[in-house]
């Protein structure tokens, strides 16, 4: 487990499987706070169009690249950034998250069914939910890994999980500097607090294996 230092006025970055409400709460988040919010996928599309022609014309590597820069971008900015389910697998990106408050969404597949029908994410084109799972279960230990908190949408009102992800960050967990990333600990029946060894819920597998590349 990493050392974990974070500040009160650290950026939030929302981070999670496709789905999970990282843009819809990251927003409402954000406005609740009074901070600037900044969705990398949004600041992508505009400098450089849609997503699915990015990935159909240039390759899921080159959207990564642009990616870390949006991120890395949004980070200077500050206040709360949603980023792409993706993001954490490019490890400029991962390196550019730390010193921020990471924030991660889960959703479970039952719940994300619905979310997710009908979008054009690219790497949903093909396989619809099962396509979800795969990369669910592919990035599942980094999400763990990288969050401070996690908070699961599944079954809950978007208000009530922006709630808890602002009372989280006003709390002490959520805005003191701290040398030690604590133990998990469950606050209520949807916010966990961090570990290094969360596995988030809508995996079906607590492999460690590199994201590094995947999909
Ligand atoms: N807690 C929630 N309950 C029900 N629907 C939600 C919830 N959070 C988000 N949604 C819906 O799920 C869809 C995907 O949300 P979005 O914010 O785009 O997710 P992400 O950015 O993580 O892919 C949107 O239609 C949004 O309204
Ligand atoms: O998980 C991913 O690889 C992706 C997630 C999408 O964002 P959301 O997670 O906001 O849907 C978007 O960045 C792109 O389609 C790739
Ligand atoms: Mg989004």
């Amino acid at each position: 487990m990493s050392t974990d230092v974070r500040r009160a006025d650290a950026p939030v970055v929302v981070i999670g499987p496709m789905g999970a409400g990282k843009s819809s709460v990251g927003k409402r988040v954000a406005k609740a706070l009074g901070v600037p919010f900044t969705d990398t996928d949004r600041v992508i599309v505009r400098e450089h169009g849609p997503i699915p022609g990015i990935f159909a014309d240039r390759g899921e590597p080159a959207f990564r690249a642009l990616e870390a820069q949006a991120v890395r971008a949004a980070l200077a900015t500050g206040g709360v950034i949603a980023v792409g389910g993706g993001a954490v697998t490019h490890a400029d990106t991962r390196q550019a998250l730390s010193g921020a408050r990471i924030v991660l969404l889960t959703v479970s597949p039952e719940a994300v069914a619905d979310r997710i029908a009908g979008s054009d994410r690219p790497l949903l084109a093909n396989g619809g939910i099962d396509a979800w799972q795969t990369i669910m279960d592919e990035r599942a230990a980094t999400y763990a890994e990288l969050a401070h908190v996690v908070v699961d949408t599944s079954r809950r009102p978007m208000s009530r999980v922006v709630d808890e992800v602002v009372a989280w960050l006003r709390s002490d967990a959520g805005s003191t500097e701290r040398s030690d990333a604590g133990t998990t600990e469950r606050s209520d029946a949807g916010t966990t607090e961090r570990s290094g060894t969360t596995t988030a819920p809508g995996s079906t597998t607590s492999s460690t294996t590199s994201t590094e590349g995947a999909p």
